[in-house]
C-alpha cells in the first residue's frame, strides 16, 4: 500500500460498476467500499433485476393468451396476482443486500455503509471518519428527475412501481423512454389503467420511429392510453389518497400513482466534487478515455459519468473492471466500447445496436438496409409475434453487419447475435460456416442477412 493512506483505492458506490472495480482490484490491492443506501446498487435492488422478474410473469401471462383458440385452454383465467408477483420479486431482491456484504467480506474488501464526501484530493468523509486513499472511483449511478412542478413531492419513481405491495387500479406516468414504457407494460398486463403523458408525439427517441410507432401501437391495442404533446403542469393531493394531475392544456386526470419517468441524473451532489478538484456538467463526473477525472488519481465510471453512450448495467462493470486494470497496469490504451446492444422490455423486445437506421438511411453509398417484417415467418408465427420487424444495416462494399434493430418476443436474444457478428466483423458469407440448432432465433440469421 502507498505511503500515508489507509487504502490504495476507495471505491464510492456498491452498485455493478464499483464492485466490478472492487473485485478486480481486490486481489492485490487494499479496497474500500462505500454504500449509502442498498448495497448491490439499483441493477438488482431497483431495477433490471426486479424489474425483469415482473417481466417475466406479465410475459408468459401474455404469451399465454396469445394461444387463445390456438391450443391452450383456460387462457381467460390467466391473471396477475400482484402482490405474489411481488413476493415472487423479493425471494430474489430480499437476498441482495446481504449476499453483496458477504461477497465484499470474504474477499477482503472492506466496506463501510453511509454517504461519502471529499474533504480533498485524498481524503473522504463518511459521517464523522475520515478515509484516505490513494485512489478513488466514483460509481455513484444515477437517480431519478422529478419534474418540477407544484406537487412535485407526489410523484412516485420506478424503485415505488417495483415495491407496490398492492395493485392500484390506475397509474399515469410522465415521459415515454425507457422506464416509462417497461413499467406500463407490466402494468397494462397486470390490470392496472395507465395512462402516458409525453412532451412530444412519440416514444423511445434513441430507437427508430417506425419500430416505436409500431410498439405504441401494440401498448395502446393492450389499453395503454398517450397524451402525446402534452406538458404536467401540477399535481395535488385529494382527501381519499388519490393525485389529479393538470396539463397546460387544463384538462385534469386522476390517478392511485403518478410515476416520472423523465430520465435520470448522476448522484453527484452529496460528493463535494469541487473539494477534490473534479469537473462536472449535467450528465455527471466529466472523465478523459481512461475514465479519469480533472483530477487525476481520481476516476469515474457507470451511471456517475458524463457521456454519449448509454447508461446501462453491461457498460458499468466494463467500466469497472477497466479501471481496475488501468490502476493494476494491465491496460494503458484508452478504453474501447465494443457495440452496445440495448433492449426494452415491452412484450415484445424493441432492441438496437450498432450504426442506427437514420445514420445509414443518411448514408446510401456506405450502407444497406434490409428492413423485414417478418410476423408470417415460421419462427414468429409459431409464437404468434404477427408484429415482429426485424431489420439489418450492412456495410455496402464488405457486407459486414454494422446494426440492427428487433422488434419480437426473442428480440434480446436475437441481438446478441447480431452484436456477436458486428464485433467480429461478420457477415451473410460467414454464417454458412455454422450450424446452428433448428428451429432457433440463431437459424433465422441466414435468411435475415
Ligand atoms: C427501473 C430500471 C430498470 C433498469 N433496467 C435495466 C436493464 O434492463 N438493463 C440494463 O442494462 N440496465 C438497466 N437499468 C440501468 C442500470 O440499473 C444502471 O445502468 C446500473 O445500475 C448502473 O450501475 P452503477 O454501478 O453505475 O450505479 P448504481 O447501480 O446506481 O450504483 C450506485 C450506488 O452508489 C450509491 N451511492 C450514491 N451516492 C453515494 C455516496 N455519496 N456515498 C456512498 N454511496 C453512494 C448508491 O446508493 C448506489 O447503490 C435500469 C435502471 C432502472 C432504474
Ligand atoms: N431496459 C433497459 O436497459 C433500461 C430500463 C430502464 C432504464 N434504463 C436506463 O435508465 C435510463 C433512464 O430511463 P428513463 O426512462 O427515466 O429516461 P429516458 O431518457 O429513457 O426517457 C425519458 C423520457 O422522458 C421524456 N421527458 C423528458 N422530460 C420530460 C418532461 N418534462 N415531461 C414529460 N416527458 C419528459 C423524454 O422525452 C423521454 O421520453 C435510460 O436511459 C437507461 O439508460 C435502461
Amino acid at each position: 500500500m502507498a505511503n500515508n493512506f489507509d487504502y490504495d483505492v476507495v471505491v464510492i458506490g456498491a452498485g455493478p460498476g464499483g464492485l466490478a472495480a472492487a473485485y478486480t482490484l481486490s486481489s492485490s490491492k487494499k479496497v474500500l467500499v462505500i454504500e449509502n443506501n442498498l448495497w448491490g446498487g439499483t441493477c438488482p435492488n431497483f431495477g433490471c433485476d426486479p424489474k425483469k422478474m415482473l417481466y417475466s410473469v406479465v410475459e408468459s401471462k401474455r404469451q399465454a393468451n396469445q394461444y387463445d383458440e390456438n391450443g391452450l385452454r383456460g387462457t381467460s383465467e390467466v391473471s396477475v396476482d400482484w402482490p405474489s408477483m411481488i413476493k415472487f420479486k423479493q425471494s430474489y431482491t430480499d437476498k441482495i443486500p446481504g449476499g453483496t456484504e458477504s461477497g465484499l467480506a470474504s474477499s477482503n474488501i472492506d466496506h463501510v455503509y453511509g454517504t461519502a464526501q471529499f474533504i480533498d484530493q485524498h481524503t473522504v468523509l463518511v459521517d464523522n471518519n475520515k478515509y484516505q486513499s490513494k485512489q478513488f472511483i466514483i460509481a455513484t449511478g444515477a437517480k431519478p428527475s422529478i419534474p418540477e412542478i407544484p406537487g412535485a413531492e407526489l410523484f412516485d419513481t420506478s424503485t415505488e412501481f417495483l415495491a407496490m405491495p398492492s395493485k392500484p387500479d390506475s397509474i399515469g406516468i410522465v415521459g415515454a423512454g425507457y422506464v416509462a414504457i417497461e413499467i406500463a407494460n407490466i402494468a397494462i398486463e397486470s390490470g392496472i389503467k395507465v395512462d402516458i403523458f409525453q412532451h412530444n408525439d412519440r416514444i423511445l427517441s434513441g430507437f427508430p420511429a417506425e419500430f416505436t410507432g409500431k410498439l405504441a401501437e401494440l401498448l395502446e391495442k393492450k389499453g395503454v392510453t398517450f397524451h402525446w404533446n402534452s406538458s404536467v403542469s401540477q399535481l395535488q393531493g385529494t382527501p381519499d389518497g388519490s393525485i389529479t394531475l393538470s396539463t397546460n392544456d387544463q384538462q385534469t386526470y386522476t390517478f392511485n400513482h403518478v410515476f416520472a419517468a423523465v430520465g435520470r441524473g448522476a448522484n453527484i451532489e452529496s460528493l463535494h466534487l469541487d473539494k477534490a478538484g473534479v469537473q462536472s456538467n449535467h450528465g455527471g463526473v466529466i472523465v478523459n478515455q481512461y475514465q479519469q477525472s480533472t483530477a487525476n488519481n481520481i476516476f469515474a465510471i457507470g451511471d456517475a459519468v458524463s457521456k454519449s453512450i448509454p447508461k446501462l448495467t453491461p457498460v458499468a462493470s466494463y467500466e469497472g473492471r477497466y479501471v481496475a486494470d488501468f490502476i493494476l497496469e494491465r491496460k494503458t490504451d484508452p478504453i474501447i466500447f465494443p457495440a452496445i446492444p440495448h433492449t426494452v422490455f415491452a412484450g415484445p423486445e424493441l432492441s438496437q445496436v450498432g450504426v442506427t437506421l437514420n445514420e445509414a438511411k443518411d448514408d446510401p453509398q456506405k450502407y444497406q438496409i434490409k428492413n423485414q417484417s417478418v410476423g408470417s415467418w415460421y419462427s414468429y408465427h409459431r409464437v404468434l409475434d404477427d408484429s415482429a420487424q426485424i431489420a439489418t444495416i450492412t456495410d455496402g462494399e464488405q457486407g459486414t453487419l454494422v446494426g440492427a434493430v428487433v422488434l419480437s418476443s426473442n428480440a434480446e436474444e436475437l441481438i446478441n447475435y447480431f452484436t456477436e457478428m458486428i464485433n467480429d466483423r461478420k457477415g451473410a458469407k460467414n454464417l454458412p460456416d455454422q450450424i446452428p440448432v433448428y428451429p432457433s432465433a440463431a437459424s433465422d440469421l441466414s435468411y435475415l442477412m
